[in-house]
């Protein structure tokens, strides 16, 4: 008898039910976020002959020349989540403050953050890209809802996950109960589950960093990758390959896919920014969906989960992926003297 496929939906009503891990409003919220994921995917497919290629004439609060499906795939997901009832606002890396929801919709109880598209230098050259999200549950102890709301550490994530649009649409999603995988199937034209309990090697031989920023490199990251390069003969005993995509979405689903360390560490080219990467819609999410992978996240000093944000769009330095290596990275740091 051939296997019955699990959709999306009734996977979330099997979490719902059997599990009690989520809520109503949290799985219909996830609901709307992966129906306007299946939007963004379908916009990212028509690529040029839908004229979503190239720039626009903006600038993101980050000082980021926009790209137009950086504003496109940001409205799908205002849109689509502004009137469903469970959420107070929403937050982007294309938005300078929150976005509350109008109160013409009814309110709900969650936040749900996003990095709409990550990955922007490569859309206009055809190669993976996504959309990363995570969800808060708004403190009830406070009336209205502020910027204040979102500043919860990873910890307190009640739902996480991306969507990559490479030669398969897939959502990778955690709710805390492990990371569950499901590949869009254009025909049903919905998300049917391809894989459950993810688990990322504790052990490695790949690494992701982009190597041009190497001269300014902390000591610890340097070594680090040094000790890789020196392969089968250095102290690691071992050769190692690297890979950069320059899509975090894509490079972190190659490590839950296969192992590996992904680094966008702390570098002296602007050394009062902690990092690159923001920590609210791109460091937690990932860095959850690792930990639920048997994986692990740091900023070199800390896990990252354990950060107590300060505002909306901080940057963060970031090393995850295999356990044994985000470890030895955490004890070089740690070596400094
Ligand atoms: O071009 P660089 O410096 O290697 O940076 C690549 C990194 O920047 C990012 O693209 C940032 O994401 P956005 O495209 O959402 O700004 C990451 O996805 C990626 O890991
Ligand atoms: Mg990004
Ligand atoms: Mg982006």
């Amino acid at each position: 008898m051939a296997q019955q496929k699990i959709s999306f939906t009734r996977y979330l009503v099997e979490q719902q039910r059997a599990d009690g891990l989520i809520p109503g409003q949290l799985r219909l919220l996830l609901e709307v976020v992966a129906r306007a994921c299946k939007s963004i995917s379908q916009a990212v497919n028509k690529g040029a002959l839908g004229g979503v290629l190239g720039t626009a004439e903006s600038e993101n609060v980050q000082g980021e020349i926009q790209k137009k499906l950086d504003i496109i795939a940001n409205e799908v997901l205002i849109e689509a989540n502004e009137w469903g009832g469970h959420l107070a606002a929403m937050a982007s890396e294309e938005m300078e403050t929150i976005h509350v929801v109008p109160n013409r919709y009814p309110q709900g109880e969650y936040l749900l953050m996003f990095d709409p598209l990550d990955g922007s230098s490569n859309i206009d050259v055809n190669v993976s890209i996504g959309t990363i999200f995570s969800v808060l549950k708004k403190p009830d102890d406070t009336p209205g809802v502020q910027e204040a709301d979102f500043l919860q550490p990873g910890t307190q994530q009640v739902a996480a996950g991306y969507c990559i649009y490479g030669p398969q649409t897939t959502l990778v999603l955690t709710v805390g109960n492990g990371v569950a995988m499901f590949t869009l199937d254009r025909e049903q034209g919905s998300f049917v589950l391809t894989q459950e309990d993810i688990q990322i090697p504790a052990d490695t031989k790949e690494f992701a960093i982009n190597m041009s920023n190497m001269r300014h490199w902390d000591e610890p990251v340097k070594r680090y990758i040094d000790e890789c390069l020196a392969g089968k003969e250095g102290p690691r005993g071992k050769d190692f390959n690297m890979r950069w995509i320059a899509s975090m979405v894509a490079d972190v689903h190659r490590i839950l896919m296969r192992g590996g360390v992904f680094m966008y560490p702390w570098d002296k080219r602007e050394p009062e920014k902690a990092g690159k990467l923001r920590l609210m819609y791109e460091a937690n999410p990932m860095s959850w969906l690792v930990e639920q992978a048997g994986g692990a996240a740091t900023n070199g000093k800390q896990r990252i989960l354990d950060l107590k944000p300060t505002k909306l769009h901080e940057r963060v330095s970031v090393m995850l992926g295999s356990r044994h290596e985000v470890e030895r990275l955490t004890q070089y740091h740690a070596e400094k003297p």
